[in-house]
């Protein structure tokens, strides 16, 4: 069983503090990932650390800029917050090792990804668990643009034929205009008018974006709340599920 796990940035990082790791969140989330069985291929997001940099040099994901000293800057900070995931996950015994996408993934001009899914196959064959994240990568026709962590696992989880796709935001759910947790997504239309930006900074769309990217998936997706993790991991639907009728 393959599956593809996303961590918020806003669940591992303090959102509002600017490159701040929230310690005990991520001390949960990787004794969660430790316990697990399935075959992981770990995605986190940006959170403190990649979207204010981002915002700092106007790039966004269809924004981009060739100021190669503003790109390093993002992809630093996200190199900073991959370095405290993976540690806090080897800490626990689980074979972690990092995977950076300004080295590997890319954009054409029409904003097509590539996402090469051989290195993480064959990490994955050898028993490592790939942590990759949302990162600033080269687009043909504009410079570099921001590759968002919900793309990454939408791309990975096609190429991988993931079995199961899970999301781990701060809030328990997408929620409907009462705030409650919607139980099940097929279209974007009918959730459009409650679905908005993150309330922190954040350049990839908060969670219209998160919600857009995962109906493009095959396989259903569950979007749920960090308390959550646990039962994703153990086979459960928490929150919502996210899936385009075929
Ligand atoms: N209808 C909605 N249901 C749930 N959250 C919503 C909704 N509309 C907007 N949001 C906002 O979207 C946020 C989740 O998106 P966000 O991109 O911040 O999450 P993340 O993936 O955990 O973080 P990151 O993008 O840093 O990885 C929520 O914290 C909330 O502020
Ligand atoms: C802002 C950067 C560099 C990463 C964005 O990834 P996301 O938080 O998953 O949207």
């Amino acid at each position: 069983m393959t599956t593809v796990l996303k961590l918020g940035g806003s669940v591992v990082t303090a959102k509002d503090e600017p490159e701040t790791v929230d310690r005990e969140a991520l001390a949960d989330a990787a004794d969660a990932v430790a316990d697990a069985d399935d075959e992981l291929i770990v995605v986190h997001g940006g959170g403190s650390f990649g979207h204010p940099h981002a915002a700092a040099h106007a790039v966004s994901d269809t924004e981009g800029t060739h100021d190669a000293t503003g790109v390093r800057e993002i992809h630093d900070a996200m190199g900073e917050l991959n370095s405290a995931v993976v540690e806090a996950l080897q800490d626990r015994g689980v074979s972690a090792l990092p995977v950076r996408p300004l080295s590997v993934a890319s954009r054409d001009d029409d904003g097509t990804t590539t996402f090469p899914g051989e290195p993480i196959a064959t990490m994955l064959g050898e028993g490592f668990v790939p942590v990759t994240h949302g990162d600033v990568v080269a687009q043909a026709g504009a410079g570099a643009t921001i590759l968002s962590g919900d793309e990454i696992v939408t791309r990975l989880a096609r190429q991988l034929d993931a079995n199961r796709v899970g999301v781990c935001s701060t809030v328990p759910g997408v929620l409907d205009d009462d705030g409650r947790v919607i139980d099940r997504i097929s279209d974007f239309e009918t959730v459009a008018s409650a679905l908005g930006d993150s309330e922190a900074t954040d350049v990839t769309g908060g969670m219209a974006g998160k919600v857009r990217a995962l109906l493009e998936l095959g396989t259903p997706a569950s979007v749920f709340g960090p308390a959550e993790l646990g039962a994703f991991l153990s086979g459960d639907r928490p929150g919502t599920l996210v899936h385009r009728e075929q």
